[in-house]
C-alpha cells in the first residue's frame, strides 16, 4: 500500500473573491496555510470563463508553493500555452462546460484519443506530470495507456452523490477501476465531491496515491479556519490506511 496523499483544491477561495471583485482572499494565502496543515499538494482548476482563479494566481502559485501544484485545465490550446510556460508539476487534463455547475463527468479520453495522446505528449516533453481525470470506467483506462498518461483521477463524484446502495455499488466500481489502473502500471489519484464524512472508504483503496478535495475543506475552513480544516481532512484519510 503507497501512502496516501491529499491535493488541496483552493478553487473556492478563488470564488469568494471573484463575488465581490476584490483582492481577498487571497488563494497564495490559502495555499501555504494548507501546506503548513499538510497538503501534499495545491490544485487548481483555471476554467475558461476564469470564474474563480485566474491567470495570476497559477503563475504566483507555480512561484511560491513549496509542495506540487497540480493545474487542472480543458485540453484546448489556451490551457496548453498557458501549462507550458508555467510549467507546473502536475497537469490534469479535464472535460469543461461553461454551463456546469462543476466538473460532470470524466475525460472521454477513448473518443479522441489522438488529441489527448497529443496534448500527454507536449506536456511530457515539458517535464510535466500528466494526469487523465476519467470515469471509473476500464476501457477509458485502456486509452490513458494508450494516450501515454502517468496518472490518472478517478472522479468519485457519482459516488459522493448517491447513498445507500447505490453509493455502494460506485464505491466498487472505483475500487475495481483502482485495481485495474495499477495493473497496468498507471498511478491513481481520485477526487470530485469528496467531503468529510464520505473520504475513507476512498481513502482507504489501497491503490490510492492521492485524494484531491476542494470545496469541502473550503467550506469547513468557514467554521473551523483553513488550517484546522486541512488537517482533520488529512488525519481522516490517513485513519483509513491503517
Ligand atoms: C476536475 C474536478 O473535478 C474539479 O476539481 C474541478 O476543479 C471542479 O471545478 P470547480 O472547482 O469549478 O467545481
Ligand atoms: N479534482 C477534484 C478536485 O480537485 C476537488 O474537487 P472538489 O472537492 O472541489 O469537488
Amino acid at each position: 500500500m503507497s501512502a496516501l496523499h491529499l491535493g488541496v483544491n483552493i478553487d473556492h477561495v478563488a470564488t469568494l473573491r471573484q463575488a465581490r471583485g476584490t483582492n481577498y482572499p487571497e488563494p497564495v494565502h490559502a495555499a501555504l496555510v494548507a501546506e503548513q496543515a499538510g497538503a501534499d499538494g495545491i490544485t487548481v482548476h483555471l476554467r475558461e470563463d476564469r470564474r474563480h482563479i485566474v491567470d495570476r494566481d497559477v503563475y504566483l502559485l507555480s512561484q511560491t508553493i513549496s509542495t506540487r501544484l497540480n493545474f487542472e485545465m480543458a485540453v484546448t490550446e489556451e490551457m496548453l500555452a498557458i501549462a507550458l510556460d508555467v510549467k507546473p508539476h502536475f497537469c490534469c487534463l479535464v472535460p469543461e462546460k461553461r454551463e456546469e455547475l462543476t466538473t460532470e463527468g470524466g475525460l472521454d479520453v477513448a473518443g479522441q484519443l489522438d488529441k489527448i495522446r497529443s496534448a500527454c505528449q507536449r506536456l511530457a516533453d515539458a517535464n510535466i506530470l500528466v494526469s487523465l481525470f476519467i470515469d471509473p470506467d476500464q476501457a477509458q483506462i485502456d486509452a490513458v495507456v494508450a494516450a501515454g498518461a502517468p496518472y490518472i483521477e478517478l472522479h468519485t463524484g457519482r459516488y459522493a452523490e448517491t447513498s445507500g446502495a447505490q453509493q455502494a455499488q460506485e464505491l466498487e466500481r472505483i475500487q475495481q477501476a483502482a485495481r485495474y489502473a495499477s495493473s497496468k502500471g498507471l498511478i491513481v489519484n481520485a477526487g470530485h465531491g469528496l467531503h468529510y464524512h464520505n473520504v475513507q472508504p476512498i481513502a482507504a483503496i489501497p491503490e490510492m496515491y492521492e485524494l484531491n478535495i476542494g470545496h469541502a475543506i473550503v467550506a469547513r475552513a468557514v467554521f473551523s479556519g483553513l488550517h484546522a480544516a486541512v488537517a482533520d481532512m488529512k488525519q481522516l484519510m490517513l485513519q483509513a490506511r491503517r
